[in-house]
């Protein structure tokens, strides 16, 4: 598992573009048969990808977190943005077509991931944070989903948030997790910015074609700095610093937050006139 420190926002003003790529970008996330993880000490949350092909994927983190088991003291909530696919818990069977979700409670032990169809497999993205109360574990279809329409298309942000994982959703400790998708023709997510020094933020951006790039904008209001995205790439966002992007095309991405509170609408909105 690959671990990511805390950045001083003093120093990422210093940080070269190749710095601030081995600080806050995650590059690779999904390998056939294998599992990825990042352990970001921003908020302790861990996030990874796994594809199952040839084989069924456990969820195992060795022994860097020094437990018996990945979810003695953590939970996670999951996404399959590829095709469907099912998730053993502790023996339960949870299928997920694509762009469902599933949250696992603590306490859980074996995690395992599948593909149904070994030509068409699901892809699974995972994020977990740090539990200390077993809540039940559930699945939400996407199709069960509230959407929430934000933005326009005069302002090229026009979008729909679902949320899978909140207080008024699926319940957890301190995760909360959703998904963004941009209409045709819109490509800015996130604008007007904001920032939550109470929690830190992890995006994965996907729906992208090989040639797309996101350029994500990230850093302190006065002191931006920018990241070029490609497709199933992951950004951490420290509690600090913006988190906005605009796109040769548009794309979807996923939303994950854990830290102080527990509250979705806690946003501090940066006037643009004020951004650097
Ligand atoms: O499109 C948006 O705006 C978002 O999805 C914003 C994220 O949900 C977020 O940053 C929540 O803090
Ligand atoms: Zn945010």
């Amino acid at each position: 598992m690959r671990i990511r420190h805390e950045s001083n926002p003093e120093d990422v003003k210093n940080y070269t573009t190749e710095s601030l790529r081995n600080h806050f970008l995650i590059e690779s996330l999904f390998k056939s048969d294998e599992l990825s993880m990042v352990y970001s000490h921003y908020d302790r949350l861990i996030v990874g990808g796994t594809i199952p092909l040839k084989k069924t994927i456990k969820l195992d983190a060795g022994d860097i977190l020094r437990t018996e088991f990945f979810l003695e003291r953590r939970e996670i909530g999951i996404v399959n943005i590829g095709s469907t696919g099912k998730i053993t818990v502790d023996g339960k069977a949870y299928s997920l077509n694509k762009r469902d979700c599933l949250y696992i409670g603590l306490g859980n032990k074996e995690i395992i991931f599948h593909s149904n169809d070994l030509s068409d497999p699901a892809i699974f993205y995972f994020v977990s944070a740090n539990a200390h109360k077993e809540y039940p574990t559930k699945v939400l279809a996407i199709k069960d989903a509230v959407p929430t329409k934000l933005g326009s298309d005069i302002e090229s942000n026009n979008r729909t948030i679902y949320k899978y994982i909140h207080g008024e959703g699926i319940q957890s400790c301190q995760l909360m997790m959703g998904m963004t998708l941009l209409e045709p023709n819109n490509m800015w997510n996130t604008m007007p910015a904001h920032v939550h020094d109470r929690r830190s933020e992890i995006y994965l951006y996907f729906d992208m074609d090989e040639e797309s790039r996101v350029f994500h904008f990230m850093g302190k209001p006065e002191e931006t700095r920018h990241l070029l995205i490609k497709n199933q790439q992951a950004i951490i966002s420290p509690p600090w610093s913006i988190h906005s992007g605009v796109g040769t095309k548009n794309y979807t991405f996923i939303w994950a937050m854990a830290g102080e509170n527990y509250t979705f609408k806690d946003m501090d909105f940066i006037p643009i006139e004020d951004l650097r």
